[in-house]
């Protein structure tokens, strides 16, 4: 066990503490059109930060008397098999009683599942209203922040048909809300609809979760400064190192890309920098950025998740946050 002691906080720096652009209000607008049309809110979140990612807007758009809701987490494939914090994901879902699946969304077999959840809603709905389909088709809309799979989920639906949605490792690559694609096999009338990335305004969000965006790459990597990424990413690193009954070796596994060894492990992003700079003339900015894109498995990005507050309630940090997007809402 490492004798170490990790930030518990993260100073407050003066950041943007959103990017939240025209395009976006648009798809809000378009969504509440086309609220008496979709059946079935596919919404996307990145299971690297699940409370980031978990967009309170998108609940204006679900009227849970006409809709059902799928939760997809993406990059699944950033996580071991069996993990303790995905138990501890699991049982939160449980506790708001929403359902959620966690996926590659690059994986045929992923895809399938989605699929066959989709079909098993269809049906569901058919149930509900007499054995009969929606005239024009079961329809599924595709929502999320930025950067989080939508397109990516799409293209590995529409499998041979073709590739159609633009993916991107940016977010904003899809800018506008699509017209219904077909899925699935021919004849069972599901479609869906492809949307842009919608995120938080500045109202809504703060800098710790501009900080976890920035890392998912779920806004503009260039927004906020490197250095202050970069010092946010050792922050987050620190506090998944080893403690309890975790051992040096397990987290050398899940974090490969400490900088420097894992036994020496620091608070300081300036010593950070150094080890990491391939040469003297090397700025602070060009290094933090080589840093920050590197990939990296196992982490978390939400710092909530990790700090030590057994008595962290999700149903209670979604009341929260509804409560007061209503109130911005409003305004
Ligand atoms: N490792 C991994 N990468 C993924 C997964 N899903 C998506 N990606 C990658 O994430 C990046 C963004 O995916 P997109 O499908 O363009 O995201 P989007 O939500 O459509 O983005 P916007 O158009 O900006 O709203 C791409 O580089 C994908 O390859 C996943 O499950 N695992």
């Amino acid at each position: 066990m490492l004798k170490f002691l990790p930030r518990f906080e993260f100073p407050r720096y003066n950041i943007p503490v959103a990017d939240f652009k025209g395009h976006q209000l648009k798809a809000l607008r378009r969504f509440e059109k086309l609220k008496p049309q979709f059946h079935l809110v596919l919404e996307l979140r990145d299971l690297r930060a699940p409370l980031s990612t978990r967009n309170v807007l998108l609940d204006q758009v679900v009227d849970k008397r006409h809709h059902e809701r799928l939760v997809v987490y993406t990059r699944r494939d950033s996580f071991p098999a069996t993990s303790p914090y995905l138990d501890r994901l699991s049982q939160w879902h449980a506790e708001l009683e929403e359902k959620f699946l966690m996926v590659d969304c690059r994986h045929r077999s992923a895809i399938n599942h989605i699929l066959r959840c989709i079909d098993w809603y269809h049906e569901l709905h058919r149930e509900k209203n007499y054995g009969l389909s929606p005239p024009l088709g079961f329809k599924v809309l595709v929502t999320g922040m930025p950067n989080v799979g939508k397109s990516t989920l799409i293209n590995s639906m529409r499998g041979s048909s073709g590739k159609v949605a633009r993916t991107g490792s940016e977010a904003g690559v899809t800018r506008s809300t699509s017209e219904s694609i077909k899925v699935g096999s021919s004849g069972n009338g599901v479609y869906i609809i492809d949307t842009p990335g919608v995120g938080l305004p500045a109202r809504l969000s703060d800098s710790s979760r501009m900080l976890a965006l920035a890392l998912c790459g779920c806004v503009k990597r260039t927004l906020v400064d490197p250095w202050i990424q970069a010092d946010y990413l050792l922050y987050l690193m620190n506090l998944q190192l080893p403690y309890g009954t975790d051992t040096v070796k397990q987290a050398e596994k899940t974090l490969s890309t400490y900088p420097g060894a894992i036994q020496h492990p620091t608070n300081d992003i300036e010593e950070v920098l150094n080890r990491l700079r391939r040469n003297p003339r090397e700025s602070d900015a060009s290094v933090a950025l080589r840093w920050l894109d590197e990939s990296r498995s196992g982490l978390v990005l939400d710092p909530e998740l990790l700090l030590p507050c057994a008595d962290f309630s999700m149903r209670q940090h979604v009341e929260q946050a509804l409560k007061r997007a209503r109130k911005v809402m409003r305004k």
